[in-house]
């Protein structure tokens, strides 16, 4: 069913979303990058990663600040320049006194540390101007790189990044991640659908692949029962309790096994609902200090929850697929394909909780709205 196997465009890497990628892993070695913007820009380098040399070679000629969110702003009580901070995607710019040094910088970035570092105050912060979209960029690219959402920034002129994008192909990153080509296709016996083939996809953003597990036969005019599975390495690999997500994954795999017109699980690389897998284990850490799985994602500086499915509808539509009976207890999911034209149904997929997981259950349903 559905598309042939394609190569990438031969033309990918001349893409300026291919200086995006560049940039991402600049990023995550510790590096300074800079943004081009209309108006100048910035240069950036993460806070969680900087060191006394790298934050002194982003300093040669300024005091640099730290672009962090509004979500993370509000955790720390930092005014933002508008009101409804939490509602407010806009980043904010925290000035950095004389004593907001290295240590302290990196406290205000990890929420792990807030309980053993009396933080300092209070801070002040200053409007986004002509960098305000440069600063959009930043927290998008920490975003991607899956580090901490919070960068030490200086005007870029004020400083030599080992790579430089412009910000609007920092801002395309997200819909470039779904913008996927198939890329190999093969039978994979699995021990609950003996009968499946593997189907992956490469997204356009550079990041990992993604894959369509289709077991049996399904007929892409009828309503394909469906499974979006967001990989969970502790759950789905290691079989933690703390969540659902292994007992869903072989529960779903099981189900569509069973099922005489099979179906479709898609695999996605969407760890930690979108923030990662050392941020969802900095989540763990807060969640072992008591926030909820909600209150942790926010502290962090991220949304609750960070995914986007139009990856997901993209690789429906690929299949051949236009409507689906969705294994999920979440609207997001149910709206998130819905909102690519997907006809969709949605058929209950809750497993018995553990003393481990009851509370991230009831979290999902009284918090996040699952249909528990
Ligand atoms: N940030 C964060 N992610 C978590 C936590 N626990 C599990 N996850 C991630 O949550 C995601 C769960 O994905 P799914 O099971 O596909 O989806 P769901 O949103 O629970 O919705 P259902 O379709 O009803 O199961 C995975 O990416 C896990 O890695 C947590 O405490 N914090
Ligand atoms: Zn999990």
């Amino acid at each position: 069913m559905g598309q042939a196997v394609r190569p990438c465009p031969a033309d990918r890497d001349l893409r300026p979303v291919s200086v995006a990628e560049a940039a991402i892993d600049a990023l995550r070695r510790g590096r300074i990058v800079g943004l081009a913007g209309p108006d100048g820009g910035l240069a950036i380098l993460s806070a969680e990663l900087a060191d006394a040399a790298s934050l002194a070679a982003l300093e040669g000629s300024g005091r640099a600040g730290l672009i962090i969110t509004a979500r993370r702003a509000a955790v720390l009580a930092i005014t933002n320049q508008r009101a409804a901070a939490v509602a407010d995607p806009e980043p904010v710019w925290v000035e950095r006194p004389a004593w907001l040094g290295l240590d302290a910088s990196r406290a205000v970035a990890d929420p792990v540390l807030d309980m053993a570092t009396p933080l300092k105050g209070p801070f002040t912060s200053r409007a986004l101007d002509g960098d305000r979209v440069a600063a959009l960029a930043a927290i998008t690219l920490a975003k991607q790189a899956a580090l901490l959402p919070a960068v030490y920034a200086v005007p870029i002129a004020a400083a030599a990044p080992v790579v430089t994008v412009a910000v609007d192909a920092v801002l395309a990153l997200p819909a470039a991640a779904a913008d996927v080509t198939l890329s190999s296709r093969a039978r994979l016996p699995l021990a609950q659908a003996p009968d499946t083939e593997v189907v992956a996809f490469r997204p356009g953003d550079g990041g990992p692949e993604h894959l369509a597990l289709v077991i049996g036969d399904p007929n892409p005019v009828q309503p394909v029962l469906v499974r979006l599975h967001s990989a969970c390495l502790t759950g789905d690999v290691l079989g933690s309790l703390k969540c659902d997500c292994g007992p869903q994954l072989h529960a779903a795999l099981a189900a569509i096994a069973a099922n005489p017109g099979g179906g479709i699980l898609l695999y996605l690389q969407q760890e930690g609902r979108g923030i990662g897998l050392i941020n969802k284990l900095r989540a763990y850490a807060l969640q072992d200090q008591g926030f909820d799985t909600v209150d942790a994602n926010t502290r962090l500086g991220f949304e609750p929850d960070e995914r986007d499915f139009t990856l997901a509808a993209a690789m429906l539509h690929q299949l051949g697929v236009g409507s689906v009976q969705l294994m999920t207890n979440n609207p997001l999911k149910v709206e998130g394909l819905a909102a690519h034209g997907l006809a969709v149904s949605r058929v209950p997929h809750s497993m018995a909780p553990n003393p481990h997981n009851i509370g991230y259950l009831g979290t999902k349903r009284d918090r996040q709205g699952h249909l528990l």
